[in-house]
């Protein structure tokens, strides 16, 4: 309930004030000699949908580690629904949702105790957590299995509950990485849909990164273009085309790194 009001009064604070839900400035992350995150800085709007597109080794993954207190940076401000991320750990692990590449579901629970699970480390009232699930899966349409193993779901099966469940503790940001690589082109369209959704109906802040062309043109409100650690542009797509002088995301690309997207 404390949880509740705290993340209400930031909200209202943020809508006062326009705080960003994401604000990074001059982020930096090195292996030793090596810059993975090479000085970057942007915002992302509260309800905007904020894609990272690059090719592998970019650096999108490290970003998106960086922002979710998972990495810790080299140097750099970062702060998430207004929370520094070095200091306010806590803060900013309570008001966000965060979907990797990989599947972390437990294959030997159903559907509904993979949920119920994560509810329940999240301090979901117990009480809301039955009604909660049910909703979600019904959103991904997946409810008539949630007495299902997982693993007898299909990859794409696996990524809709990993989203619904990411979303079970309301958080006001959820990040994605690569939502949906290696999905047929019909759970891609879905999870597209939903997730815009999402933004329309909740006001939902959502970060994803990913290197398909198509999906940062399809969902995303603004792109920023990384390659090699180092943020090239950010904008809508008309403003990258406009500024490229280019039709399409995958020419502009070409044009402000100097080779494709896929080397
Ligand atoms: N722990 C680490 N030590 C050294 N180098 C690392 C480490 N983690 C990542 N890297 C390197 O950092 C670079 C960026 O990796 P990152 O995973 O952020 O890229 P990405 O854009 O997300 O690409 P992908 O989609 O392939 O994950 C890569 O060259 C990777 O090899």
């Amino acid at each position: 309930m404390k949880q509740k009001i705290k993340l209400h009064i930031i909200s209202l604070i943020k809508r006062l004030d326009k705080v960003n839900a994401i604000e990074v400035d001059s982020l930096t992350k090195q292996y030793k000699k090596f810059t993975v995150v090479d000085d970057i800085t942007f915002n992302v709007n509260e309800g905007e949908i904020f894609a990272f597109l690059g090719p592998n080794g970019a650096g999108k993954t490290t970003s998106l580690k960086i922002l979710t207190t998972i990495l810790q940076p080299t140097s750099g401000n970062i702060k998430v629904n207004g929370y520094d991320v070095l200091h306010k750990k806590n803060d900013v692990r309570k008001s966000i949702g965060v979907i990797f590449q990989s599947n972390s579901l437990d294959e030997k629970l159903t559907a509904y105790e993979n949920m119920e699970y994560h509810a329940v480390l999240y301090k979901v009232p117990k009480k809301e957590i039955k009604g909660r699930v049910n909703k979600l899966l019904e959103n991904v349409e997946l409810l008539d299995r949630k007495d299902d193993l997982i693993k007898t779901f299909s990859g794409g099966m696996k990524r809709r509950i990993e989203i619904a469940r990411g979303l079970i503790h309301t958080p006001q940001v959820l990040f994605l990485d690569e939502p949906t690589i290696g999905l047929d082109a019909h759970t891609r369209a879905f999870l597209w849909e939903y997730i815009r959704n999402l933004k329309d109906n909740n006001n939902l802040t959502v970060f994803l990164t990913t290197h398909n062309l198509d999906e940062a043109e399809k969902i995303a409100d603004r792109i920023a273009i990384i390659d090699k650690g180092k943020i090239q542009t950010i904008g809508t797509f008309e403003q990258i085309k406009e500024m490229t002088g280019v039709d399409t995301l995958e020419q502009a690309f070409l044009k402000l790194t100097g080779h494709e997207i896929r080397r």
